[in-house]
């Protein structure tokens, strides 16, 4: 439905989107990943039409819209700011849009009650000034403005990124329940991995203004392609050489070498479980040097061979570690995740 072919967006002598291909499906939830900088919004603007693109082409439904004014995309967007105007009331902020369009007032009372209702928005809170509202309210306001229009995208740039983090979770329920109700298709920006994986259908991360990986939330956790990516997504044990010689030299030799490795945290096991295949089962032995509890879980943390390795454990009614205890520790050689400079592959594969 959306397909940016080789895009590169400069500012100035500065390119901030390079060579980017992506292809987004009609209905999908679509998140653009990465860290601060790495081209996100600007890759989002452009799609817009705030920016345009150096070189390269943006196709809507097969339509090239490279250098289509901003008002003739049907594209619209919730900011992170929520961009609401303080002084009007909700009724106001979210009918404004239809008014411009001249939409009849019959018809936009209708539309605005019906969406306000949607986003869970009371006709009380319809009456008031958009400054009395919280954070969270508001920004269902700037929600329900958006989608209004039914435009034919959503994007969504760090929409809840201003919330407390109880909110943010509830409200990133509500906008996948939304969007999927409407079928509209969302681009959403987002530096957080968790938001990330627990709204997409699709990621693309960004890495410096380039794409480095385009996957389900499942691929891009479990079969990163980069070193970036794997870092960029979870928490995750580099392998130190200490660590990899020792495992190295439990396969025979010659596997783990001159690579750099990684293991998530709850691929590392203390004790034996069922999904370990007996023989690229690795054991290595390590003591409890701290324990975070957290109810579901607990974060620990092991001094192996003079190196830290940390585990998460679910909370399963077995009796903790203590700091201070020696342990066995198991990996799976299955689950070591191995990059050569920039590019990967997985040890099974
Ligand atoms: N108007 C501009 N003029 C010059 N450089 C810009 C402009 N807008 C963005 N940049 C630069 O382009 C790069 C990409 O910016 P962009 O805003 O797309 O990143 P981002 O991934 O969305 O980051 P953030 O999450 O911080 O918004 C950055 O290095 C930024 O400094």
């Amino acid at each position: 439905m959306i397909e940016f072919k080789n895009v590169q967006i400069n500012y100035g002598d500065f390119v901030a989107v390079k060579n980017l291909n992506l292809n987004v499906r009609e209905g999908e939830f679509f998140t653009l990943l990465g860290p601060s900088g790495c081209g996100k919004t600007t890759t989002l603007r452009s799609l817009v039409g705030f920016v345009h693109p150096s070189q390269g082409e943006i196709f809507l439904n097969g339509e090239n819209i490279t250098s289509l004014p901003v008002e003739k995309r049907e594209v619209s967007m919730v900011f992170q700011s929520y961009a609401l105007f303080p002084t009007l009331d909700v009724y106001e902020n979210i009918a404004f849009g239809l008014k411009v369009k001249k939409v009849p007032k019959q018809e936009i009372d209708r539309e605005v009650r019906d969406m306000a209702a949607k986003v869970d928005l009371s006709e009380e809170q319809l009456k008031k000034k958009v400054s009395e509202l919280s954070g969270g309210q508001q920004q269902r306001v700037a929600i329900a403005r958006a989608l209004v229009l039914k435009p034919r995208i959503l994007v969504l740039d760090e929409p809840l990124s201003n919330l407390d983090a109880r909110l943010r979770v509830q409200l990133r329920r509500e906008l996948k329940n939304l969007q999927k109700q409407f079928g509209i298709t969302a681009i959403y920006v987002t530096h957080d991995q968790e938001e990330a994986l627990t709204l997409s259908d699709r990621i693309a991360v960004f890495n410096k203004g380039v794409v480095e990986q385009v996957g389900t939330p499942k691929e891009i956790y479990s079969h990163s392609e980069t070193e970036f990516v794997c870092n960029f997504i979870g928490d995750i044990n580099h392998l130190e050489t200490p660590v990899v010689k020792e495992l190295n030299e439990q396969m025979g030799g010659g596997y783990l070498e001159h690579e750099r490795h990684y293991v998530r945290m709850e691929r590392v096991h203390t004790r034996q479980w069922r999904g370990g295949k007996e023989a690229s089962v690795l054991k290595l032995t390590g003591r409890v040097e701290d324990a975070e509890f957290y109810g579901v879980y607990t974060k620990y943390s092991f001094l192996v061979n003079g190196t830290v390795i940390k585990s998460i454990e679910r909370e399963d009614g077995r009796a903790p570690h203590n700091i201070g205890d020696e342990v066995d520790i198991y990996i799976d050689i299955h689950d070591v995740m191995t990059y050569r400079e920039r590019h990967s592959y997985a040890v099974d594969q």
